[in-house]
């Protein structure tokens, strides 16, 4: 099981996410509670082993943006949320980093991982980085074919069910992880590295 550990600020935050076996941390450089600078991430990934999957959340910025930001933050992945056309993603190709499509499973039915020239699909909540979770159920008979992460309100608590419900191929989280919005818990990150990993 893949598992993100999403919307990382600190030193002691990124060394528990990488301590407790996560295979990728994300830094939000888009507009929320957990925005950092791309100064501050790139300080923050030179810290993280090469296996760790360092990734930039972005919404629908312009490529140009996301491109700076990326470069100026030097992180290994992009991730992109909203409603982006694929020429979103054919337009940060030259960055040659994998790219992953985060989207609404409610606006997603029948999406399969590739649709829009990614290299990772994040089925989520309708609000991103809200904490809310989502009826998993709605995958039904057809979950997305290929590579996908889960997201949306995972927890310790409820990341073993989801899993159990939903069969993705890795889970994604930041407010579960938290002490209240913005502020991680290096204890709370291992834990749910260890629940996500024991499925
Ligand atoms: O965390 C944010 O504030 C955020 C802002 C803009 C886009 C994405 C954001 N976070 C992503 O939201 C999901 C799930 O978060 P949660 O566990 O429900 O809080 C995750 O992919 C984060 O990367």
């Amino acid at each position: 099981m893949f598992v993100k550990i999403c919307g990382l600020s600190t030193a002691e935050d990124v060394a528990a996410a990488v301590a407790a076996g996560a295979d990728a941390v994300g830094f939000v450089l888009t507009e929320s509670p957990r925005r950092v600078a791309p100064g501050l991430v790139r300080e923050l990934v030179a810290a993280v082993p090469e296996e760790v999957l360092t990734v930039a959340v972005f919404r629908e910025e312009p490529a140009e943006y996301v491109r700076a930001a990326v470069r100026a933050a030097g992180v290994r992945a992009v991730q992109l949320h909203g409603n982006n056309p694929a020429t979103a993603f054919a337009a940060l190709s030259d960055l040659g980093l994998p790219l992953i499509r985060a989207t609404s499973a409610a606006t997603a039915a029948g999406a399969d991982c590739g649709d829009f020239g990614e290299d990772l699909l994040l089925l989520d909540a309708p609000v991103p980085g809200a904490g809310e979770p989502w009826d998993w159920t709605e995958l039904g008979a057809r979950p997305p074919a290929g590579r996908w992460l889960l997201a949306g309100g995972l927890s310790v608590a409820n990341v073993g069910e989801a899993v159990a419900v939903a069969n993705p191929w890795g889970v994604d989280v930041s407010s579960g992880v938290e002490v209240r919005r913005g502020v991680k818990d290096p204890a709370l990150i291992t834990e749910f590295v260890h629940a996500a990993k024991s499925r």
